[in-house]
């Protein structure tokens, strides 16, 4: 096994090389640059002194960043190599001479900032570490205290310990505003950390307390045990991480239990013990004899006894009755036999936790039994609305057939009286499905006229649900945001469905969804004026296209053509007339739902046509109208080839789109089967009011399967490894740039040499050989840069300025560690 070095807390870390790059004593330098650069107290400051300095990365950074001409002075234990613009001097900050020296140098003088960076001679035991260090940040306190200005900052290390809670609230007593902070540069395994002063208040009389670690750090007494939360919450344990408690160095403790039946404070025991035990002592217990064969002592009372620690509030409460029994067979004053008026206070201590107790189980068991009442009938709504989606999603409900069992009997003022909803121009929206985009506004209006109101606990669960939807509506989008911005190839998936999407809606939902909203909304605002006492429009006529007029033809065509100028042709009226003969004869034929979609979509285009009909007022109609109807099919089948930006969309990705093409080039599919197979179980499925989340879900399954030959499979295979095989986008690109630069390199030799073969002053042959030099300079290749060689700064080559000797070409000097550490780093990564 290969051994290991170690290197000091990963000393190689990058502010340590930066701190060697930028010429730093020491990397602790970057702790003070992030402080300064987080509290910015370095620039303002005229007067500094740094305890704790050596070896003076904190004094070399202060000296940086200070202005001109400012007074630094720092001390250690350690000496310092003299740093320029700086004092230092060698002492300890927690003696008098330190201080009197420090006097010396700042003169009258006070200081703006005090920096302490100290560090006692760690290695010993951690907690004996962290007192040493928190006693030290207190004594450079001690000096700030002497020595800053008011309104001055003081900035000290402290390890994250017992004592640094203490230390920072004699901080806050004596400065305006302390911050704890933790720079990058520090290590994160170092207990280290920084606490930012400032505005240092400067009081006049400074309580030495405040300054004796004996009284800053003094113990505060413990908290007395509290016993009755172990007894009454034993669930919740709290942590002990203090330790073992005073003089007590015992896990587990025992007691006779006979010392439970007559102790006044049972809860004590319960809380504190382990274990209440039978067991006769040397010299005999008689009372514990006399529990041990009382027949209360069950064997239940007896496992409860042996194992305190485990036990839970049943359990608790068991023993307490037990002792309570136990004490009055002993004769000993219980709850019973105490008068009401001097209880004894054991008793009713007891008692009164039992009764609590009560209260609070009984009001558990309410407010289990509410909440859980609350979470059934709410999972039968949801189940509820659920089975509707599925059986309107199956076609077996029209999506207003729900909630008609609770409409009542459907007289003028029951839920479902539509002549009032009519007014509000909803009809159309409910008559098409379209309850979900009934806008709030349409919504709150219904609800001020009373309409659509089955009671005041409807609309709460009505707004409850659409609080939940469009919660749940959010949340999905959300998470669809998240996984587009996280994932490149879901981007491009939805991009493509949104494509398809456009194109499926533009061609057959959006369509009819228009000529139908045209129709009706004119007619919508025709009704408009009708008034309840005229003869009402009946409810579904718009959505059924039914005639309203004579001869088949739609009211509106029907009223055009009843004008007194058709009067004297023959036929116009009469002859629709057959057709809706006809008309009528076959709509019952229509049954499923495809046939009623197909039906649906002929009607909204011969709607279209009669509309485009009394524009033109052609004599002729009818054969207009064929044309007009090939027309929309012919578009129709265009737009499908297209994108949206107008080319054609041929790109073939898929096997079954490949089988397909393969059929139709081949002749054994027409077009017509392909737009017969459109017509699919799934094609008319209504989505319309399900929510996102749900659609998507189901749209990686409500498609038919079709089938691919191995030919098309094999095609697109070998499409997509083509595209595979191509170069990813950079490599393309840089390829390019490279023969670009080659063209343009090329075209300024050509440049050159034309100059040259035109110049006047040469012979042929110096012409010639110029271009040659010139082609032969262009083709020669640039030499690789020799990487530079590292030279250990000692020995003969310690402190010498240029080339050392015997070294050609590129060189670096360097420190012997630097050079090794490199080396191990090579070799590491080498085995690696
Ligand atoms: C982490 S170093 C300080 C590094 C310094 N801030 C720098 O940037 O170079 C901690 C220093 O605290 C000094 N120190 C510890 N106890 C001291 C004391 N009682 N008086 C003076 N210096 C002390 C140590 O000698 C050591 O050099």
């Amino acid at each position: 096994m290969a051994i290991q070095k170690k290197h000091g807390k990963g000393r190689l870390d990058k502010w340590y090389k930066l701190a060697k790059e930028k010429g730093y004593r020491a990397r602790a330098a970057f702790k003070l640059i992030q402080l300064n650069k987080k509290y910015g107290f370095l620039e303002k400051s005229k007067v500094l002194l740094d305890l704790c300095a050596a070896p003076g990365s904190w004094c070399q950074v202060a000296a940086e960043a200070m202005p001109a001409n400012s007074l630094i002075v720092g001390v250690d234990l350690s000496p310092i190599k003299p740093i320029p613009k700086v004092i230092t001097f060698q002492s300890d900050i927690t003696t008098e001479k330190c201080r009197a020296t420090i006097r010396q140098h700042l003169k009258t003088w006070k200081a703006d900032t005090v920096l302490h960076d100290g560090a006692p001679n760690v290695g010993t035991a951690w907690v004996q570490d962290s007192f040493n260090q928190a006693e030290l940040a207190l004594q450079s306190m001690k000096l700030a205290t002497e020595f800053l200005v008011e309104g001055g900052t003081f900035v000290t290390k402290v390890f994250r310990s017992k004592e640094y809670n203490k230390l920072l609230w004699v901080f806050n007593q004596l400065f305006t505003k302390v911050e704890s902070t933790k720079p990058p540069s520090s290590r994160n395994v170092s207990a280290e950390i920084f606490v930012v002063c400032r505005g240092f208040k400067a009081p006049k009389h400074l309580d030495p307390r405040f300054l004796d670690p004996r009284a800053v750090f003094a113990e505060l007494a413990d908290q007395a045990p509290n016993n009755e939360a172990k007894v009454f919450k034993p669930e919740v344990k709290k942590r002990k991480r203090g330790g073992y408690e005073e003089g007590d160095y015992t896990q587990f403790k025992e007691i006779p239990a006979s010392q439970f039946i007559e102790t006044v404070d049972p809860i004590a025991i319960l809380g504190s013990y382990n274990k209440l035990s039978f067991e006769q002592p040397r010299n005999g217990d008689v009372a514990l004899a006399a529990l041990d064969k009382m027949p209360e002592t069950t064997e239940e009372i007896r496992i409860c006894c042996a194992d305190l620690k485990v036990l839970g509030r049943r359990e608790f409460k068991l023993l307490l009755k037990w002792r309570l029994k136990a004490r009055e067979a002993f004769g000993l004053p219980t709850k019973k036999t105490t008068k009401p008026a001097e209880p004894e206070e054991e008793v009713a201590e007891v008692e009164s936790m039992d009764e609590e107790l009560k209260i609070q189980e009984e009001l558990q068991v309410l407010k289990d039994k509410d909440s859980a009442k609350k979470k059934r009938e709410r999972r039968k709504e949801n189940e509820k609305k659920q089975k509707e989606i599925v059986r309107m999603q199956l076609h077996m409900v029209a999506p207003m057939d729900i909630g008609m069992e609770q409409a009542g009997p459907a007289g003028p003022d029951s839920m479902f009286a539509l002549k009032p909803i009519d007014k509000h121009g909803a009809v159309n929206k409910i008559a098409k499905g379209k309850m979900a985009i009934l806008n709030e506004a349409d919504a709150r209006k219904d609800r001020d006229s009373g309409i659509g109101s089955s009671g005041e606990t409807d609309d709460e669960e009505d707004e409850e649900e659409d609080r939940l939807e469009r919660e749940l509506d959010s949340m999905y989008d959300q998470y669809r945001e998240r996984k587009a911005e996280s994932d490149a190839k879901y981007r491009a998936k939805k991009a493509r469905q949104e494509h398809d999407d456009e194109e499926w809606e533009g061609v057959s939902a959006d369509e009819q969804q228009s000529s139908d909203d045209g129709e009706l909304d004119e007619d919508s605002s025709d009704d408009s004026d009708d008034d309840d006492s005229g003869p009402s429009k009946p409810l579904l006529t718009d959505l059924d296209n039914q005639p309203g007029g004579s001869g088949g033809l739609s009211k509106r065509a029907t009223n055009f053509f009843s004008q007194d100028i058709f009067k004297d042709i023959p036929g116009i009226l009469e002859e629709p007339a057959d057709k809706m003969d006809v008309d009528k004869d076959d709509s019952p034929k229509v049954t499923t739902t495809k046939e009623k979609q197909k039906a649906k979509n002929e009607k909204s285009k011969q709607a279209k046509v009669e509309a485009s009909l009394e524009s033109e007022d052609d004599e002729d109609g009818f054969e207009v109208v064929k044309q007009q109807h090939q027309d929309i099919e012919e578009r129709w089948e265009d737009e499908d080839k297209r994108r949206p930006d107008g080319t054609l969309d041929i790109d073939i990705i898929t096997a079954e789109a490949m089988t397909l093409a393969h059929q139709l080039a081949t002749g054994q599919k027409t077009n017509y089967d392909v737009i017969d197979d459109g017509f699919n179980k799934h094609a008319f499925r209504d989505r319309d009011g399900l929510p996102d989340w749900f659609v998507d879900d189901e749209s990686r399954h409500d498609k038919p399967q079709k089938p691919i030959t191995k030919a098309a499979a094999a095609a697109i295979k070998e499409k997509l490894r083509a595209l595979n095989a191509r170069p990813i986008k950079k490599v393309r690109e840089a390829k390019a740039r490279k023969k670009f630069k080659a063209a343009q390199r090329l075209e300024k030799l050509k440049k050159k040499s034309d100059l040259l073969a035109s110049e006047e002053g040469m012979t042929e042959k110096e012409k010639a050989d110029s271009i040659t030099k010139l082609l032969a300079k262009a083709a020669k290749k640039k030499p690789n840069k020799q990487p530079a060689k590292l030279v250990v700064a000692k020995g003969l080559n310690r402190g010498i300025k240029g080339r050392p000797k015997g070294v050609k070409g590129r060189y670096k000097i360097v420190d012997a560690r630097m050079k090794k550490e490199l080396r191990a780093q090579k070799r590491i990564s080498k085995r690696k």
